[in-house]
């Protein structure tokens, strides 16, 4: 055995990408899975499999071909009832086989969270139909968030502020969703001062929390993030002890990505990935050891001695504007020369763009984060994508 893990990775983006590399560094080989090949995972994986990873049967075939000592789930969208058996057979799901179960839709962690644990969370109700979405939108008031129970970065989520659009974001949500359930949750618009991303890891040792990450999202898709984000040390207290909660209950050794919003005081868990999240990628340039590295080291049941902050930071995304089948880059020189702070780019290598995907993320580490915010930005500007339609 030439390697210290074997890793089955569902899903192949760029929080995927960086993970293979954490994970490499360790030692694991690692065999990455998606709907599409060349997928930004797979360009620095051992191997690859292209599959729906919501078919069920692909997906047994797959873990079963490669008998891996880990599979890790990357996105939610995946025949999570097949991973259950499949951790019932011995197979090792991150963090667990429950955990994906319950963040595969939206319905399931709000359950756990808001009925189960009793956390503070936005007024909400699910709806399958036109009618149910306006009997929804009565109990939350308006302005109410229509989102698929099945989705993530945004998308088919919509802002409704009066009852005459309910329709249309029923249609949007429901043209946009994932999966196969006609299913969406209304919920109450949060008119939060600012949210975060709490970075929680559970490992063999206990549950550790990264310094609280800030961002500003648009469409429902993260725009920047920084870290640390402003906030009283009773309102870390309050998140820490919520995500806690929750990452207890869930189950498993791994990162998670809890989110929250916070209004004056209060502190309002909004929804969790059970692995690591956009938002954090700032930490590929903010911490010793980057979200990707906590996860491969809390999977493989490797120690964490200490999470440290190297300094306040940012990361700023580089969007595509357009659908293409060719793509170049240009601008990467002049982004990595920004004054202001340490700067950083990814480009995550996607075969193809739509408009807004992300294509690329700028990391800017300076003297306080309004100033990374700031060259982050900057620098996330200076790469231009040409597309050759
Ligand atoms: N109830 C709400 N009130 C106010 N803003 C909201 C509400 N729900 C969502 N948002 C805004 O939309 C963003 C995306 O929502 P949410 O995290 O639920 O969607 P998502 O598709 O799961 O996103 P991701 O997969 O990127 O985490 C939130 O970070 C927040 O900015
Ligand atoms: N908020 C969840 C998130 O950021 N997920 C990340 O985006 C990829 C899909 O990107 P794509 O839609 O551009 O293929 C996923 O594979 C994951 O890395
Ligand atoms: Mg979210």
């Amino acid at each position: 055995m030439a390697f210290t893990a074997k890793i089955l990775l569902l899903g192949s983006g760029e929080l995927g990408r960086e993970f293979v590399i954490s994970a490499k560094r360790l030692g694991a080989h690692v065999i990455a899975c998606d709907a599409y090949a060349g997928a930004p995972a797979m360009q620095v994986a051992d191997g690859f499999e292209v599959f729906s990873m919501l078919d069920g049967e692909l997906l047994r075939a797959a873990v079963e071909k490669h008998r891996p000592d880990y599979v890790v789930p990357e996105v939610e969208a995946i025949r999570t009832e097949v991973l259950a058996e499949l951790e019932a057979e011995g197979f090792t799901i991150v963090p667990s086989a429950r955990a994906t179960q319950m963040t595969m839709n939206r319905d399931g962690i709000r359950e756990v969270a808001a009925v189960e644990l009793g956390l503070r969370t936005s007024r909400y109700r699910y709806a399958e139909s036109l009618e149910e979405v306006l009997a929804g939108a009565e109990h939350t008031g308006l302005p109410c968030v229509i989102k698929p129970v099945m989705s993530s970065s945004g998308k088919g989520q919509s802002t409704v502020r009066d009852a005459g659009a309910l329709e249309a974001a029923w249609d949007y949500a429901v043209a946009n969703m994932r999966g196969d359930r006609k299913r969406v949750i209304v919920e109450e618009f949060v008119a939060f001062d600012y949210e975060i991303t709490l970075l929680t890891i559970r490992t063999r040792d206990g549950v550790l929390f990264c310094p609280p990450i800030g961002h500003r999202q648009e469409r429902g898709d993260y725009q920047e993030s920084w870290q640390p984000a402003a906030m009283s040390a009773q309102a870390i207290a309050d998140a820490q002890d919520m995500a806690r909660k929750v990452v207890d209950d869930l189950g498993g050794h791994g990162i998670f990505g809890v989110e929250f919003f916070v209004k004056g005081e209060e502190v309002i868990f909004s929804e969790l990935s059970p692995r690591p999240h956009d938002t954090g990628m700032v930490t590929l340039i903010s911490q010793n050891l980057s979200e990707f590295d906590l996860h491969a080291r809390a999977v493989m049941g490797l120690p964490i001695p200490a999470i440290t902050l190297r300094g306040p930071s940012a990361s700023a995304v580089i969007l595509a504007d357009r659908a293409s089948e060719t793509l170049s880059y240009e601008g990467l020189a002049e982004a990595l020369a920004t004054e202001g702070g340490g700067v950083d780019v990814r480009i995550f290598g996607k075969p193809n763009s739509r408009p807004y995907r992300r294509m690329g993320v700028a990391l800017a580490l300076a003297e306080d984060t309004d100033a990374a915010r700031r060259v982050a930005a900057e620098a996330a500007g200076k790469v231009r994508i040409g597309y050759d339609v």
